[in-house]
């Protein structure tokens, strides 16, 4: 589940952003829509506890974040939280494989390499364990992300504009399996977008639309 309330970011020497309230219970599903600059990945850095918020409060997966710091709160995320961003970041020097294996280190545990296998398979690259990112096609490296993403069974699965850049078929393909890799972990899932595609293949989605900040929206006026 996700709760807000009042939440605020201001950053220095930019925009004040404020967010509507949001409740989404576990295993329920958020669309994040707004246009460009709107605040959909600064949200999704406060949700994933990577930004402290300037006032409000967040609950992720039942965790009120405000009560996390430092290395509690970086166990947390490793631990419950799926991540797929916006730019993949997989490192090129380590294979499809190895990336996954990262996902263990930064929670603290032995890497479980069967569980690297079965995350890979869900999402029907596993013969691509072997390979280094630069040799995968754009929507494998989705898949691969994805999997990385998944491998914890996390509470919450946070998207970044997962169809960007995607023709209609592929956008679709991306939607479907973020849906059935959150119906597998019975997470809650988020995707943050300014895709009106999105929409259409998240049926019973609760949608919240963010508003530019109110500087830029003087400025257009
Ligand atoms: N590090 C930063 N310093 C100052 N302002 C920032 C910073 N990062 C983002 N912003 C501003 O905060 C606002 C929200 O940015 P954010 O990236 O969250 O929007 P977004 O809706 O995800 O945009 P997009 O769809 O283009 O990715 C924008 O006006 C942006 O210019």
């Amino acid at each position: 589940m996700i709760r807000t309330r009042a939440l605020r970011y201001a950053y220095a020497g930019g925009p004040d952003l404020s967010f509507p309230d949001v409740s989404v219970p576990q295993g329920g599903t958020l669309l994040l829509r707004g246009n460009s600059g709107t605040g959909k990945s600064t949200w999704l850095s406060l949700a994933a506890g990577l930004l402290t918020p300037a006032a409000g409060e967040m609950v992720v997966a039942g965790q009120p974040l405000g009560d996390l710091a430092g290395a509690a709160r970086d166990r947390w995320r490793s631990r419950h939280l799926g991540f797929l961003p916006q730019r993949l970041h997989l490192s090129q020097a380590l294979t499809v494989a190895g990336n996954l294996g990262l996902a263990f280190y930064a929670a603290g545990l032995p890497e479980d390499g069967a569980a690297v296998q079965r995350a890979l398979e869900a999402l029907g690259v596993a013969e691509l364990a072997h390979r280094r990112p630069s040799q995968l096609s754009g929507g494998q490296a989705q898949r691969v992300a994805l999997a990385r993403s998944v491998l914890m069974s996390p509470r919450v699965i946070l998207a970044d504009e997962p169809t960007a850049s995607l023709d209609d078929v592929a956008a679709a393909s991306a939607v479907k399996l973020l849906r059935e890799a959150a119906a597998r972990c019975e997470a809650t899932l988020v995707v943050a977008t300014h895709d009106r595609r999105v929409q259409d293949a998240l049926p019973g989605a609760s949608v919240y639309l963010l508003a530019a900040p109110v500087a830029a929206r003087e400025a257009v006026a």
